[in-house]
């Protein structure tokens, strides 16, 4: 893809997940893998209101190539994930209530989440029965030793679709924007469910 054309599908990304609410003020970040390197939002602006001038573009190695203002604060992180995870094309940061809370409420290192029929809307999960592993990493405001420790992680319990970072929000992955769209719509879902489901068996 070239970057004109990845900086439109995140322009439009960024508007569903605004409307979604799960982007509220200035959080979130999204990137995707070009023919030559990356395009990542620019850091500090309102994700649902992107325009072409909201973007820099960077080289393989992560090298500023050319755009106006910083890259994202958590820029590192993005890079990482294409890093180790082959394949990813497209990651998208978000920033909802629910993926906020369920990750502090986990206070384990993974939030499973299984039996539920929207688990297949994770690419390669066939079936209800397979649980759906999403890894937590406590908050950092140290980007790159939170991409270390997603490394580190990642060479025993290799991740795929997501990750979450405590009390912070969502990073998904998938091989173009529509698959990680996707991703996120499906995991939303899903912590909406986990959410009720604990609110519910509090009150058993
Ligand atoms: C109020 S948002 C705090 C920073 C953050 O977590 C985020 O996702 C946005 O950072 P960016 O530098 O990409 O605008
Ligand atoms: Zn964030």
């Amino acid at each position: 893809m070239n970057s004109d054309a990845a900086k439109s599908a995140l322009i439009d990304a960024g508007k569903w997940i605004s409307n979604k609410g799960w982007v509220p003020a200035t959080g979130g970040n999204f990137s995707i893998k070009t023919d030559d390197g990356f395009v990542v939002t620019a850091s500090g602006h309102d994700k649902g209101c992107l325009t072409h001038q909201h973007f820099l573009e960077l080289s393989e190695n992560g090298e500023i190539r050319s755009g106006d203002g910083k890259p994202s604060a958590e820029t590192a992180l993005h890079l990482k994930l294409y890093q180790l995870v082959p394949n990813t094309g497209c990651v998208l940061h978000t920033h909802s209530v629910a993926a906020t809370v369920l990750s502090r409420f986990e206070t384990n290192n993974i939030l499973q989440i299984n039996g539920y029929e929207m688990q297949k809307s994770l690419s390669g999960i066939a079936s209800h029965h397979t649980p759906v592993d999403i890894a937590i990493f406590d908050n950092d405001q140290d980007i790159e030793r939170l991409a270390a420790k997603v490394a580190e992680y990642h060479q025993q319990h290799p991740i795929s679709h997501a990750v979450l970072i405590r009390g912070h929000g969502l990073y998904a992955l998938g091989k173009d924007v529509s698959e990680t769209r996707r991703h996120i719509e499906g995991l939303e879902f899903l912590f909406a469910c986990e959410l009720e489901r604990i609110k519910l068996e509090s009150m058993k």
